[in-house]
């Protein structure tokens, strides 16, 4: 668990936060350029004199009303910039070696093989950091900051350096890191196409402040946040492999809320956990379960919030597995953009129980 109070007062900026993140898997810091990301992540770090207090696992790092303060060195954590600042004059081999002499024996927790494993960099050990590639160069970051088995990796946009081909080289890397690590990532990112496909937690930042703190799948599909707002709105659904017939190249996804089919080129493995994202306007509903139609995937959901969502549009929020006013947890939420018209002709209401044909979604990876 990572709890930070942060301020901090420049000339044109204030940073005022108070954060509440999960001790495991990914936690994305989300906002539009300027809202203060990069600010929080090297406040947390101690690499930005903020006022206040954070504390990791217990351990706190910084307390200024107990004039308390760790320097960056004497925290335990891992820092990844965006561009990977590796020693020019040691080879891969060397920079990992580096980040580890830097760790007290007895805080030593990730064996060096394991993070150069994680990053499938053993064929590179012995390389100079300028015969690497941008996204080579990044994951010998990534591992070297690993080696110092830290107790929370702070990753400041990582990919953002890299081209779209060495970005899709990385990402593969940060998924396991995600899945295999037991400890927390921060992550900072401007890309919803990244958070949704590593993050599980989000932080919304807008101007220095807070605007919502939680679940990704949740966040996204709050009528309330601007996430889900616009023709850009999608919700994200986690779902797992459950078989594949390779006639019709079709797989059959089961998630909380039912089944979904698609069409899978490259089929992954039966209990593959798969990212898929359904976008509001790819979402239309009806009264009753249409018939006769094209369109693979038609479930049922409940209606859990409306919104207008400019001119002649509404955005609608939908449950789909639990019934909108079922005391049980769960369910996937889903996005339906529609017009203003269709949702008075339906006479849509909260609570309603209706059926979301959806005409498309996307694999993320
Ligand atoms: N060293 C600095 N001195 C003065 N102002 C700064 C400094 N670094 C950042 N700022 C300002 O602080 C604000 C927050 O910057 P920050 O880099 O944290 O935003 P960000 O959300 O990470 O942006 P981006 O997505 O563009 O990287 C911005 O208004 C920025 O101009």
């Amino acid at each position: 668990m990572i709890e930070a109070r942060l301020q901090l007062t420049r000339t044109d900026f204030a940073l005022d936060v108070d954060l509440q993140l999960p001790g495991r898997g990914v936690t994305a810091l989300f906002g539009p350029s300027g809202c203060g990301k990069t600010t929080c992540l090297r406040s947390l770090a101690g690499l930005e004199r903020a006022r206040g207090r954070v504390a990791v696992n217990q351990t706190v790092w910084q307390d200024d009303a107990q004039k308390q303060w760790l320097p960056t060195h004497r925290r335990a954590l891992g820092y990844v910039f965006q561009e990977a600042s590796l020693f020019a004059h040691l080879s891969v081999q060397g920079n990992i070696a580096y980040g580890l002499r830097r760790t007290p024996a007895e805080r030593r927790k990730v064996p060096h093989e394991h993070a150069v494993e994680l990053l499938g960099i053993g064929h590179l050990l012995e390389r100079m950091p300028s015969t690497l590639s941008g996204g080579e160069r990044q994951r010998v970051a990534i591992a070297r900051a690993l080696a110092t088995s830290p107790e929370v990796l702070l990753m400041d946009e990582p990919l953002a350096a890299l081209d779209a081909q060495r970005k899709a080289e990385v990402l593969p890397y940060l998924e396991q890191l995600q899945r295999s690590l037991l400890i927390p990532i921060v992550y900072v990112s401007h890309s919803m196409d990244e958070v949704a496909r590593l993050a599980q937690h989000m932080v919304l930042l807008r101007a220095g402040q807070v605007v919502a703190q939680g679940a990704v799948t949740e966040l996204l599909s709050s009528l309330d946040l601007p996430l889900a707002q616009g023709d850009l709105a999608a919700a994200v659904v986690q779902a797992r492999v459950q078989s594949h017939d390779t006639g019709d190249c079709l797989s059959t996804l089961e998630f909380d809320g039912g089944k979904l089919l698609l069409v899978m080129n490259r089929p992954r493995a039966v209990g593959t956990l798969v990212q898929l994202r359904v976008q509001a306007r790819d979402v239309s509903l009806s009264l009753s379960r249409p018939e006769g139609t094209s369109i693979l995937n038609i479930l049922p959901v409940s209606i859990l919030g409306m919104r207008e969502d400019g001119p002649g549009q509404v955005m609608v929020s939908l449950q789909a597995g639990r019934p909108a006013h079922s005391a049980a947890q769960g369910g996937t939420r889903l996005l339906a953009r529609l017009s203003r018209h269709s949702a008075q002709a339906l006479e849509l209401q909260v609570g309603m129980q209706v059926f979301a044909q959806i005409k498309g979604m996307a694999l993320l990876d």
